[in-house]
């Protein structure tokens, strides 16, 4: 007999159980059906353990940039202690913590590989292989996250590379290691490895994280090259063979690079097999609405069928997702008891910061922090745009958080609105100044009212106010 939900969760990471939490908050049932460990990729192989594993270097480095404790450092990180600590951040990949949470909210867990099999129905494949069928009164949500390309290079595959699912489980630190990719993971995690012993080499086909601020990726680079990293642009490989304990990896400028380890950082791909054909649906990443409603081939809403997070690819990072599920799990619960839909722009159901506002850090050392949009793509985007930059390193607060820094903030103006639409920091340690950028971004809050958010001195924030003088004060009419 199929057992009845009022939702149905496809997927327990971080977003799928935001769904299923507000679902429930809204008066409504709700079961996740997770395959590997509740708290998904984030918690296990992705957010979590790569930032813990790259805070102690981060620490080491700030307490050598300062005068007076840089005496106090007298030796290098404790490696195995790092690693330790990265796994009591994944509680040695063990969900029990995170099902004990389901179970406290009221959320039901079902343990296998799901796949949508009819209309509001969805067929789990347990561990025994048996199958149970969901029925769904209102919706099915697919939050089935995404996973890591590995790229068609010869010989790549049976080299057997590290994705950052081993990268992020690894007990020992390879002697060498070459990283493919510029973006994200390759700018965070070959910084980790250099700082845990690693000789590491990272091959670019690009320039470094690509999707920023071009100051972001330069002053990233130029930090990683300080380490020790051996970064090469514009460079891809070509092959890649095994010979011994080696990796001997062929590149498109005639070098050979050989290490112990590859790992690949080449983005993600959608989950395969989610069964949308069963709806006449392709599979892929899922367009949606922005109550985030899966879109048909005609463009139009599927009533009950929702996709969260990395499976619509509409801002793959944690925060953004469970920032769509709040409103998906409260729109879901919405239009199950017919109350109405708030999904204009800035509405409670709808997910407008995704396009107008996703906050991100980069995690590398420097961090990279940024909200709305780089200079070009407002300017893509059709935006008449001023752009004001300003030396991070020249505020009081960065002199006395560490000899010698450096960092730069970009605020792209909206000149039409008198508004931010997207701000860069990029620092030591800028992460925590991102959110002031994201308020008065979504808040659009008009640059003459930024001169009265007053910065606390000696902080690093009174960049702010070093921005709004290159600006401009503007002059009553
Ligand atoms: C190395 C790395 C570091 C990152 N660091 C950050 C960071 O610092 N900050 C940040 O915001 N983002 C970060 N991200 C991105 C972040 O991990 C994702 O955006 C986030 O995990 C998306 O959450 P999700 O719930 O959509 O998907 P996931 O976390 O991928 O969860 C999806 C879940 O669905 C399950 N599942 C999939 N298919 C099925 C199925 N058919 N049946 C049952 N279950 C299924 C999976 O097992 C998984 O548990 C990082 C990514 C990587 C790779
Ligand atoms: N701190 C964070 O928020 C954080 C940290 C890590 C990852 N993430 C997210 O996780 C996702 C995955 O990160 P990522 O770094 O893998 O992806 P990405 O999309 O950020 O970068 C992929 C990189 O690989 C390169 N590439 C793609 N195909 C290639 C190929 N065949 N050969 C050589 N290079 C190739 C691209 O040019 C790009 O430089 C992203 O959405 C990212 O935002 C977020």
């Amino acid at each position: 007999m199929p057992e009845s939900y009022d939702v149905i969760v496809l997927g327990a990471g971080p977003v799928g159980e935001n769904v299923a939490d507000r679902a429930v908050q809204g008066g409504l049932s709700a079961v996740v059906v997770e395959d590997r460990l509740v708290g998904g990729e984030c918690s296990y192989w992705a957010c979590i353990p790569s930032k813990a594993l790259l805070r102690p270097g981060e620490a080491r480095r700030a307490a050598l940039a300062v005068d007076g404790a840089r005496q106090g450092v007298t030796g290098g990180l404790d490696v195995s202690a790092v690693l330790e600590r990265r796994t009591s951040f994944v509680s040695g990949w063990d969900d029990a913590g995170q099902v004990e949470w389901l179970e406290s909210a009221g959320i039901d867990l079902v343990r296998g590989r799901g796949r949508v099999s009819g209309t509001r129905q969805v067929t789990v494949t347990g561990p025994d292989g048996g199958e149970r069928v969901l029925v769904a009164r209102h919706a099915v949500a697919v939050c089935t996250g995404s996973r890591p390309v590995v790229p068609d290079i010869p010989g790549l595959r049976d080299a057997r590379p590290w994705t950052n699912r081993e990268a992020l489980e690894t007990q020992e630190v390879p002697e060498s290691l070459l990283v493919i990719g510029g973006g994200v993971v390759a700018a965070e995690l070959a910084g980790g490895f250099a700082d845990l012993g690693a000789r590491v080499t990272v091959l670019v086909r690009s320039t470094l994280l690509s999707g920023y601020e071009p100051f972001a990726g330069e002053r990233v680079g130029a930090a990683l090259e300080e380490r020790g990293v051996d970064l090469r642009l514009g460079v891809s490989a070509t092959s890649v063979r095994v010979d011994g304990d080696e990796r001997v990896v062929e590149c498109d400028d005639g070098s050979t690079v050989r290490v112990s380890q590859v790992l690949v950082a080449t983005g993600r791909e959608p989950q395969p097999d989610l069964g949308l054909e069963s709806v006449g649906l392709e599979g892929g990443w899922l367009p949606v609405d922005e109550t985030l409603r899966v879109l048909d081939g005609e463009g139009e809403p599927v009533e009950w069928l929702y996709a969260v997070g990395d499976a619509n690819h509409r801002s793959p990072l944690t925060h953004q997702g469970k920032y769509q599920a709040r409103a998906a799990g409260d729109v879901i619960a919405a239009r199950a008891h017919g109350r109405p839909v708030d999904d204009g722009r800035w509405g409670v159901h709808a997910a407008t910061a995704d396009h107008l506002a996703p906050a991100q850090v980069v995690f590398a050392d420097p961090q990279v922090a940024m909200v709305g949009m780089t200079a070009a793509a407002a300017e893509e985007a059709g935006l008449r745009v001023r752009v004001v930059d300003h030396d991070l390193g020249a505020v009081s607060g960065a002199a006395i958080h560490a000899d010698g820094y450096t960092g730069q903030v970009r605020m792209v103006v909206d000149e039409e609105r008198g508004v931010i639409a997207g701000m860069t920091f990029v620092g030591a340690e800028v992460a925590e100044l991102l959110h002031s950028a994201s308020i008065a971004v979504v808040g659009e809050v008009p640059l003459d009212r930024l001169w009265h958010a007053v910065p606390a001195f000696p902080t690093m924030s009174e960049v702010w106010l070093r921005l709004l003088e290159s600006y401009g004060r503007p002059h009553p009419a």
